[in-house]
C-alpha cells in the first residue's frame, strides 16, 4: 500500500492540507458521537468441528483423485495440495468421498451437510450461551454456493421453532468475504428494531453443491484442493442487559466492493467448462487483485482504527517528502497495523493468500499464526475461516480484556469486508476451546 504526496506540493500547501485533514478529522469525531450507534455485544460464537471419518489426509485425497480424474491430473493436484498450506486433518461432506462413477451432489446430500454443518454449529453455541432460542429475532446466513428452496433460514427456523416474526435472511454468492456482511446487516437489525431480541447469524460454505467441480480444468479443480467443511455460529445483541456476559464489542464493520474493475469482477467466476462440468474458475491474478482491494479498504479502515500516534507518523511522513522533493521513488507507507490491532484474523484462502496478507500488512509470523493454523486444521472454510482464527486465539488464552481484534474477509465479487471487535472481558482457554479444544496443543506447527 502507498500513500504518497505529489512532488509539486509546497510547504503551505502541505501545511493547509494537513490542516484540513485535522479539522475533517475533529469533524468526523464530533459526527461519530452524535450520531453515536447503541453498542453491539457478541455474546459467543461456535466453530463447527467435522467429525473424524470426513478426514481427508493427503494420500486419500491422491487415491481419490487418480480413481476420478486420471493419474496426470492428480499429481497436480496432490501438487497444489502439498503447497497449499493444508494440513493432513482437514475435511470434507460424504459426497466428496464416492469413488466413482461420482455421483452429481444431490439436494439431499448437500441439504445433509448444511444440517451437519450449520446445526452443529448452533447446538453447540445454544448449549455454551444457555440462550432460549425464542429469544432470537434476527437471523442472517451467509453460504456462497448453496441456496435451496425453501432456505437455509427457513431450515434453521423450522429446526429450532423459532419465532414467527424473525427477521430472517438468506444471503447467497457473495464469497469468503460474506461474514463481515452478515455481521453488519444483523447490527443495522437490531438496532433498526431496539426490542427484538438477539441475533444469530451463521456463516459457512455447503461444498456439496452443483459447483463442486468434477471435470478436469486445472485452474477450476484448485478450488477443490483448497475448500473444506466448515462454518461458524455466531450471537449479537443491542441490549446493555447481555454486556457482562458477551466477549466482544462490535467497533466497525467496513465493506469495500471491487466489482466495477473487470479483472477484479472475473477473478472467481462460476462458469462451466467444454464439457459442461460447472466449477468456479480461480485465476492466477486473486492474490494481485487481493492486494488492489486492500488499497482501497485501507482507504476508509486507516482514518477510523489507527492511533493518533500512527496518524501524526502519517502526517510527518507527508510533510517530509513534500519538502525533500526528491526525485527517487516514491517511499511507501505502511501503518504499523499491530497498534491499532492485538490480534489478526485473516481469511485464511490458501497459501499464497496468507503470504500475500502477511507481506502487503507487514505482519511478524506470530502475528499470522491464527489463520496459517486455520488453514492447516481447517482447510479454507469461507467466511467462516476468520472465526476459526478467533476460536484459536482464545483456545491459545492469548485474549484479554482491551484487546482489539480485526477480522479481515477477502473473496469473490472481488470484495473485501472488515469487522473490528474489543474484547470486553478477558476470555479462558478452556471457554474459547471449541473446534479447536483437542488439538490446539498441537500449534503452532511449521507450514
Ligand atoms: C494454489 C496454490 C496453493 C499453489 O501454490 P504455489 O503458488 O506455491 O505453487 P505453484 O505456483 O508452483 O503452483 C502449483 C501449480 O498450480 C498451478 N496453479 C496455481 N494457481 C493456479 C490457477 N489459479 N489456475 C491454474 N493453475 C494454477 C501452477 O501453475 C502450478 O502448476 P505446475 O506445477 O504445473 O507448474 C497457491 O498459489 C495459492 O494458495 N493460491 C491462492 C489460492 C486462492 O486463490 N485462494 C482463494 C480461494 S477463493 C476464496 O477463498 C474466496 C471466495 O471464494 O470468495
Amino acid at each position: 500500500m502507498e500513500y504518497s504526496l505529489p512532488s509539486y506540493l509546497d510547504y503551505s500547501t502541505t501545511t493547509l492540507l494537513s490542516s484540513l485533514i485535522i479539522l475533517a478529522a475533529a469533524y468526523l469525531t464530533f459526527r461519530q458521537f452524535r450520531h453515536r450507534r447503541p453498542p453491539i455485544y457478541l455474546l459467543d460464537f461456535a466453530c463447527f468441528k467435522p467429525p473424524q471419518n470426513y478426514r481427508v489426509p493427503y494420500a486419500a485425497f491422491a487415491e481419490h483423485a487418480r480413481f476420478i480424474v486420471g493419474e496426470e491430473i492428480a499429481s497436480f493436484l496432490v501438487r497444489v495440495l502439498e503447497k497449499s498450506g493444508l494440513g493432513e486433518e482437514t475435511a470434507l461432506p460424504v459426497g466428496a468421498h464416492y469413488i466413482e462413477p461420482s455421483p452429481r451432489p444431490t439436494m439431499s446430500g448437500s441439504r445433509d451437510e448444511a444440517e451437519l454443518v450449520i446445526f452443529s454449529a448452533i447446538d453447540d453455541l445454544l448449549k455454551k450461551t444457555g440462550v432460549d432460542p425464542l429469544d432470537i429475532g434476527v437471523l442472517v446466513i451467509n453460504s456462497n454456493s448453496f441456496y435451496p428452496v425453501p432456505s437455509l433460514t427457513s431450515m434453521v427456523v423450522n429446526r429450532y421453532k423459532l419465532r414467527s416474526d424473525i427477521r430472517s435472511y438468506s444471503l447467497a454468492s457473495m464469497g469468503c468475504s460474506s461474514g463481515p456482511i452478515s455481521i453488519g446487516l444483523a447490527r443495522d437489525l437490531l438496532i433498526a428494531n431496539p426490542n427484538t431480541g438477539l441475533a444469530l447469524i451463521v456463516s459457512t460454505e455447503i461444498i456439496t453443491s452443483p459447483s463442486w467441480y468434477q471435470g478436469k480444468l486445472r485452474s477450476m479443480l484448485i478450488p477443490n484442493c483448497l475448500f473444506r467443511l466448515g462454518g461458524a455460529a455466531i450471537l449479537l445483541s443491542a441490549s446493555p442487559s447481555h454486556r457482562p456476559r458477551s466477549k466482544y464489542q462490535l467497533i466497525h464493520v467496513i465493506r469495500t466492493h471491487l466489482a466495477s474493475d473487470d479483472r477484479a469482477y472475473r477473478c472467481l467466476w462460476m462458469e462451466e467448462d467444454d464439457a459442461g462440468h460447472l466449477g468456479i474458475s480461480l485465476s492466477k491474478q486473486v492474490v494481485d487483485v487481493a492486494s488492489k482491494a486492500l488499497e482501497l479498504h485501507f482507504a476508509t479502515l486507516c482514518p477510523l482504527v489507527l492511533p493518533l500516534s500512527e496518524k501524526l507518523r502519517y502526517l510527518s511522513f507527508l510533510l517530509q517528502r513534500s519538502n525533500k522533493k526528491s526525485v527517487s521513488p516514491a517511499p511507501t507507507f505502511v501503518p504499523e497495523f499491530r497498534r491499532a490491532f492485538d490480534h489478526f484474523c485473516l481469511h485464511a484462502g490458501g497459501k499464497a493468500v496468507v503470504d500475500g496478507l502477511q507481506k502487503v500488512l507487514e505482519l511478524r509470523d506470530e502475528e499470522v499464526e491464527a489463520t496459517r493454523m486455520s488453514l492447516h486444521r481447517f482447510g479454507n472454510t469461507s467466511s467462516s475461516s476468520v472465526w476459526y482464527g478467533l476460536g484459536y486465539t482464545e483456545a491459545k488464552g492469548r485474549v484479554r480484556k482491551g484487546d482489539r481484534i480485526w477480522q479481515l474477509g477477502l473473496g469473490g465479487g472481488f470484495k473485501c469486508n472488515s469487522a473490528v471487535w474489543r474484547c470486553i472481558r478477558d476470555v479462558d482457554a478452556k471457554e474459547g476451546g471449541g473446534a479447536w479444544a483437542d488439538c490446539v496443543h498441537r500449534y503452532p506447527v511449521c507450514c
